[in-house]
């Protein structure tokens, strides 16, 4: 059982859920039967049972299918995994990023200033974990996080790295430049915002469409402007003759629980909160195509992810963050105001026997 040490911490917090105790409690709730044993036998029984529920636990990880940026697992290379129970375990990241994200969790986890509406958006922490890592490298610590995305069926997923400037004033001179580099050549300094990956469901038959992260490279305003309708229409794909439709723009985007609705939520917090500064943190959006199709809620979600570069904010206002957040809020608003490019939406929600004309459209 002790094979994988888990050094999670109990926290109250911005985790209202009980966190830890992931893997030792196969081990320490055994069924009467197992009194059965005298003393010795009782011990080499569950160190046997920890070891076989050690051994399944381990063998369930898996590269996770919903990854749509950062470093991924597979070829060799280190990577987060997923057990498919609901946790995603991400390596912890060389030099001082790895710290520095658990040391964020962990005073995340404790802060007692996060308003809970706020909390939501981020993944909850269960502390750290060694596990084998997925480039054969051996035992290696990693973060244990929600799985934010594996009670989803189909999700679509958009990562967009938020701020200008990614890196904070402490980082070296030589991550500087080639963050400065990477961020002059991108939106980042142009939008504020960046965007890093995305999956976009189809349908049963054609799937998902998940670009390499080259396709993002090179990126122009009018290309953000694009993707960001692609993401909520009905016949998205990578043919950029095809004009997206917008027809989930309403349900996915709109509405009381949408995705404008709940970045106008975060964008409030950003413009009082002083505690930290998020620098190269990334906002996920998500949705399932088929909730959306039903038409009475597309599950949408936006939520926080990467906090390898957050540092202490002093203070003062993240005004970087915050920045990319009111662009990111701009272009999306532009989507739910602009409807004339988004014809098909139009056309649906002017038709008397379309989901979304019910006036139940309003929950993202
Ligand atoms: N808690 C989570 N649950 C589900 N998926 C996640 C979670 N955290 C991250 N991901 C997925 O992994 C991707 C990369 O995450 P993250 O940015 O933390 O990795 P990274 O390797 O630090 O990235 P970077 O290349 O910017 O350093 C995200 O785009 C998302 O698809
Ligand atoms: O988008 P790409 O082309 O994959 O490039 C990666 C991206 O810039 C990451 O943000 C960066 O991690 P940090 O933000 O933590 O620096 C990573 O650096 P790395 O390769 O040194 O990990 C780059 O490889």
């Amino acid at each position: 059982m002790d094979q994988v040490i888990n050094t999670a911490r109990s926290t109250q917090s911005c985790s209202t859920s009980v966190l830890c105790e992931s893997i030792g409690v196969y081990a320490r709730d055994p069924p009467p039967i197992y009194y059965a044993f005298n003393r010795e036998g009782i011990r080499s029984f569950l160190d046997f049972a920890g070891s076989v529920a050690n051994y399944l636990f381990l063998a369930m990880l898996k590269i996770p299918d919903n990854q749509v940026a950062g470093h991924q697992a597979g070829n060799g290379k280190l990577g987060p995994l997923v057990d498919g129970l609901g946790r995603f375990y991400k390596p912890l990241q060389s030099d001082e990023r790895g710290t520095n994200e658990e040391a964020f969790y962990s005073s995340l986890s404790s802060n007692t200033r996060i308003p809970g509406h706020i909390c939501r958006f981020f993944p909850v922490f269960h502390g750290t974990q060694l596990l084998e890592a997925s480039d054969g490298s051996g035992l290696f610590p990693h973060l244990v996080l929600q799985d934010l995305v594996s009670s989803r069926l189909n999700p679509s997923i958009m990562d967009i790295k938020i701020g200008a400037r990614t890196w904070p004033a402490q980082a070296s001179e030589d991550y500087i430049a080639k963050c400065l580099e990477r961020d002059r050549e991108t939106t980042s300094v142009s939008l504020g915002f960046l965007i890093t990956g995305f999956q976009m469901y189809g349908s049963k038959e054609s799937g998902f469409w998940k670009p390499h992260k080259k396709f993002f490279h090179g990126f122009s305003t009018d290309d953000v402007r694009l993707v960001l309708r692609k993401f909520v229409s009905s016949n998205a794909s990578g043919d950029f003759d095809v004009d997206p439709d917008c027809a989930f723009a309403s349900i996915v985007y709109g509405g009381s629980n949408g995705i404008l609705a709940q970045l106008l939520d975060l964008k409030a917090w950003f413009e009082d909160q002083t505690l930290f500064h998020f620098y190269s943190c990334s906002v996920l959006l998500i949705y399932e195509k088929e909730l959306a199709l039903d038409g009475s809620s597309s599950g949408a979600e936006v939520k926080l992810v990467d906090f390898a570069h957050v540092v202490d904010g002093k203070g003062v206002i993240d005004h970087n963050f915050l920045g990319g957040l009111c662009s990111l809020i701009k272009f999306i608003s532009e989507i739910l105001t602009t409807p004339d490019k988004c014809q098909t939406e139009v056309r649906i929600q002017d038709s008397e026997n379309n989901p979304f004309s019910s006036g139940n459209g309003a929950d993202g």
